[in-house]
């Protein structure tokens, strides 16, 4: 049976400018179900980081619910609430990595769970743990300007899973990276949600990432206008390029 970890319905958002507003969502709805890695490619200016945002709870939506696991998230996303929801439910995995310079390795991936005040012995074998599975052992006292990009962004993976969150969130996490880091950053992201239970969502330009994920969603103009459903049949990446290919034309871009 399907498990939906979360439903997003008729979400909508609109800034006001000066003199005209910008609707960025559009009674967008999808649902997400355990474990699964969503992709979300769209046309420029389409709303993809808005969305994502509204969802990490850094921006609230004018309209529309969001549940996850089973809970209306739509009223938790106003301070001081958001800041709780964020540290249960959510982890962030960013394309400039948003480390803490002046922590070492450890202490960045330990910092989600100092910030819930657990147990100084638990917190160090948790760490510890995803160090080993990271391959950051010998780096685990470095500062993150001592690290190559593929390596800061393995530390931003340690961080954002290591209090083991239901919804990842993900922006062009392979963004600053070459072909091969990118490849190993995105087989270790799998991996360990994977291994977890974690669903997600990674907004991408890049027709590869989102032929790694389960489904890919296609926006434009505020709205999901297509879905992909990826077969893992080693065509993917070809039907996902036609698509936004068919998508662009249609949007004349
Ligand atoms: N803070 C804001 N104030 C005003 N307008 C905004 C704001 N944030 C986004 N917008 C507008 O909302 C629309 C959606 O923007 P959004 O950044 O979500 O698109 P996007 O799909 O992420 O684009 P890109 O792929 O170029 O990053 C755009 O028209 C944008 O100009």
């Amino acid at each position: 049976m399907r498990e939906f970890v979360l439903s997003v319905r008729a979400l909508c958002k609109s800034y006001q400018m000066l003199n005209h507003s910008v609707q960025a969502l559009k009674q967008v709805s999808f649902d997400v179900q355990k474990g699964e890695m969503l992709a979300i490619m769209g046309t420029s200016g389409s709303g993809k980081s808005t969305l994502l945002n509204i969802l990490g709870a850094m921006d609230t939506p004018d309209s529309g619910n969001i549940i996850l696991n089973g809970q209306e998230v739509t009223e938790l996303l106003d301070e001081p609430k958001a800041t709780q929801y964020r540290s249960e439910n959510v982890g962030f995995i960013f394309q400039s990595y948003h480390l803490l310079k002046d922590l070492s390795v450890e202490d960045n991936i330990a910092l989600p769970l100092v910030l819930k005040n657990m147990d100084e012995t638990i917190i160090k074998k948790e760490v510890n743990g995803m160090i080993d599975a990271l391959g950051l052992i010998e780096w685990r006292k470095h500062r993150p300007v001592e690290l190559s990009g593929g390596q800061q962004q393995r530390v931003a993976i340690g961080r954002a899973l290591i209090s083991s969150p239901p919804l990842l969130l993900a922006d062009e996490p392979t963004g600053n990276l070459d072909y091969n880091t990118s490849t190993d950053i995105l087989v270790i992201i799998k991996n360990m949600k994977q291994s977890k239970g974690q669903s997600m969502i990674v907004v991408t330009h890049d027709a590869y990432v989102a032929s790694q994920a389960d489904r890919v969603l296609f926006f434009h103009d505020g709205q999901a206008v297509d879905e992909y459903v990826c077969t893992q049949d080693g065509r993917d990446l070809d039907r996902i390029l036609a698509k936004t290919k068919a998508m662009l034309e249609e949007a004349g871009v």
